[in-house]
């Protein structure tokens, strides 16, 4: 089901939760919700699965003007942060639940509720209850009951932000897995931009009730349109001033003078001679991360520069605390500032 958003606004009394949001949600896609505590991700979610009513605009689901009815009538099933699977019942019962209230036959239930157990990886454990399963099993059963009733759309709000960084990555590419055995369009909240890189088609990045931007988690990452964005998804080091003035003195982005300028760290070459395009800097720390490694750099001004490097360029480089060191961006960005025009 596609789902269209057009110029939908909330307020909570005198405060604008939503401002004017359009985002059309193609079919069979999982697209994510990205932004900031606040920036109103899960009211808009909550707004597409009818839980909350909008002030402005509309909402069509597969063709139909959703706009005003009734949660459950969408069609929709719901994942939230905490499991709010019911503790007296089974796995079994808990999945089955939502087929039972709509007189689904026992042998139908029985079937479905087996499959989806299947599909969740916990056959055998179908037969315990929640306060038996760990917090990554209770989440997949909260998943097989939200899809037990075939919704086709599946909205899921931080799904996994009360589990442990580990579990976190492995219900990822589970979910991703699922989403596309499953073929529903798919709606992901979250403020871990890992998260959303990791897992979506298409990613929305919220702030302040607005939409930044809209596009594919290479798009955002690579081609972001506004500061926020830049700096919301990735690393990366904002210059201003004179430690911009440095770069832009050796081409980079020289026609923003007032903008600050966004440099990934790892868009960042160190070189160990100087060269006309490079600025020097004065290496204060090297932290081998494992999988790469952080340098922490002194620019001339006094001002910090992080870059991030390979094991084997820190190797080719054999970068000491105090030594110094020439840097040179492969890449760097400015934005123009905004204007507001009055006429
Ligand atoms: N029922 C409500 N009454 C009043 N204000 C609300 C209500 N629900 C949300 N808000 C406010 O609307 C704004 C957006 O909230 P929302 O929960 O959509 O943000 P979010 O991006 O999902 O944040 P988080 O990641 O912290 O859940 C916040 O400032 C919040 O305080």
């Amino acid at each position: 089901m596609t789902i269209v958003i057009e110029g939908v606004t909330k307020h909570f009394g005198s405060f604008r939760a939503l401002n004017e949001i359009h985002l059309t949600i193609p079919q069979g896609k999982l697209v994510a919700l990205l932004g900031p505590s606040g920036s109103g991700k899960s009211t808009l979610l909550r707004v597409i699965a009818g839980l909350e009513h909008t002030d402005q605009g509309r909402i069509h689901i597969d063709g139909r003007d959703a706009t005003t009815l009734d949660v459950r009538h969408r069609n929709i099933g719901f994942v939230f942060q905490h499991y709010a699977l019911f503790k007296h019942m089974t796995i079994r019962q808990n999945i089955a639940f939502a087929l039972q209230i709509r007189r689904v036959p026992k042998t139908v239930v029985r079937e479905r509720v087996k499959e989806l157990l299947g599909l969740i990886q916990l056959e055998g454990l179908g037969d315990r209850y929640p306060a038996q399963l760990s917090g990554g099993q209770r989440q997949r059963v909260a998943l097989a009951r939200a899809l037990a009733a075939q919704p086709q759309v599946l909205l899921l709000d931080e799904p996994f932000g009360a589990l442990d960084a580990k579990v976190r990555e492995e219900l990822r590419v589970w979910l991703r897995r699922l989403h596309d055995e499953v073929q529903m369009t798919s709606i992901f909240v979250t403020h871990d931009q890992e998260e959303a890189m990791a897992v979506a088609d298409e990613i929305v990045v919220m702030n302040q009730g607005s939409i930044e931007q809209i596009g594919t988690p290479a798009e955002i990452y690579d081609h972001p349109k506004t500061p926020f964005v830049m700096s919301f998804v990735g690393p990366v080091n904002i210059l201003s001033g004179s430690t911009a003035r440095l770069f832009q003195s050796q081409g980079w982005e020289s026609s923003s003078e007032q903008g600050s300028l966004f440099i990934r760290p790892h868009d960042i070459d160190l070189r160990p001679t100087a060269h006309p395009s490079t600025v020097a800097a004065c290496v204060r720390r090297v932290t081998d991360l494992g999988w790469e490694v952080r340098v922490e750099l002194e620019l001339p001004n006094r001002q910090p520069l992080t870059a991030f490097l390979t094991r084997s360029q820190l190797r080719d480089l054999s970068l000491q605390p105090g030594e110094a060191v020439f840097v040179k961006p492969r890449a760097a960005k400015a934005f123009l500032p905004k204007l507001d025009c009055v006429i």
